[in-house]
């Protein structure tokens, strides 16, 4: 790659944007004095030795490469001109071809990582347009394995679906914790013991996905075929509609995605 890479994140001052910045840094992808970052109002005390502006614009001119994370609705009025460079976006439902007449470039990329992106633990699939080379791709997964893994898709309806699987995904596993921990403590156990065994059965199971790597259907029928507490647990979930809950959320977001593409 040359010189030193220089990386602009607009709405670095924000969740998902600190939480790059955090991991590209410490992945030695970019040096603090070569990383800029946009904020609105207050500028955030973390990431000395970088360059703070509340001018995007002067980010831009001073960055090879401008990640932009701020929301879909703060976008429309962010006057970028990236005059060529490559831009990444992390929004949901921008979609490229608005990308790259806002910004006046046609080497954009559309990409969804997801909040574990704040442990390195993201999940994130991106594409790129047809103005993108081999040497954006290398920067594109090189940002995107610092915050946790990555892949290239086939298409942009990829990414509207995996905007609702893994995008909103660290949402889901916490919505089952809350149902959990809101069980437990109406039967009269303690809120305290409560979030550490429901906190532990989270990490614990990622874990052991992680660790094994089958396919969590094998787990859900190994568990089903003990015919014990967990195989009465999961049936009367299904009963409940566990399945088509999931399925008409996933289905939902997918839509929120599209829509919000349709609207930009
Ligand atoms: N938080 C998440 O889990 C995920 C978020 N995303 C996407 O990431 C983007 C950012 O989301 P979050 O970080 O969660 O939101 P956030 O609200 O925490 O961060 C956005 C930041 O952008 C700043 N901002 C807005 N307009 C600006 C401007 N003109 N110049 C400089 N800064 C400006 C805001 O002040 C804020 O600090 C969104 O488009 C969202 O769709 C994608 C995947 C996951
Ligand atoms: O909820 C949202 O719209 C964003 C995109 C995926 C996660 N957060």
């Amino acid at each position: 790659m040359g010189d030193p890479l220089k990386i602009g994140i607009i709405g670095g001052g924000g969740w998902l944007g600190g939480a790059i910045a955090a991991s590209i840094l410490d992945a030695g992808l970019v040096q603090p004095r070569d990383l800029s970052l946009s904020y609105r109002r207050e500028q955030p005390h973390r990431f000395a030795g970088s360059f703070w502006t509340t001018d995007s614009q002067r980010l831009a001119d001073r960055s090879d490469v401008i990640i932009v994370s701020v929301r879909p609705a703060d976008w429309q009025p962010l006057a970028v001109n990236a005059g060529g460079k490559l831009v990444i976006s992390v929004m949901a439902g921008i979609r490229l071809r608005e990308l790259a007449k806002h910004h006046n470039t046609d080497r954009v990329v559309r990409s969804l990582p997801n909040a574990a992106a704040e442990v390195g633990k993201s999940y994130t699939p991106w594409i790129g347009s047809e103005g993108v080379n081999d040497q954006d791709r290398a920067i594109v997964r090189a940002t995107f394995d610092a915050c946790g893994a990555q892949d290239e898709v086939a298409s942009e309806n990829d990414i509207d679906y995996l905007t609702g699987l893994s995008g909103s995904g660290p949402a889901f596993p916490a919505l089952l914790a809350d149902a959990m921990m809101r069980d437990a403590v109406s039967r009269g156990i303690t809120p305290d013991v409560a979030r550490r065994a429901v906190t532990a059965v989270l990490v614990g199971s990622g874990r052991l996905f992680e660790k094994s790597g089958e396919c969590p259907a094998y787990t859900v029928e190994a568990f089903v075929g003990y015919r014990g507490t967990t195989a009465a647990a999961i049936e009367a979930m299904r009963d409940a509609g566990f399945d088509a809950a999931v399925r008409d959320g996933l289905a939902a977001a997918f839509q929120k995605s599209v829509d919000m593409g349709n609207s930009s």
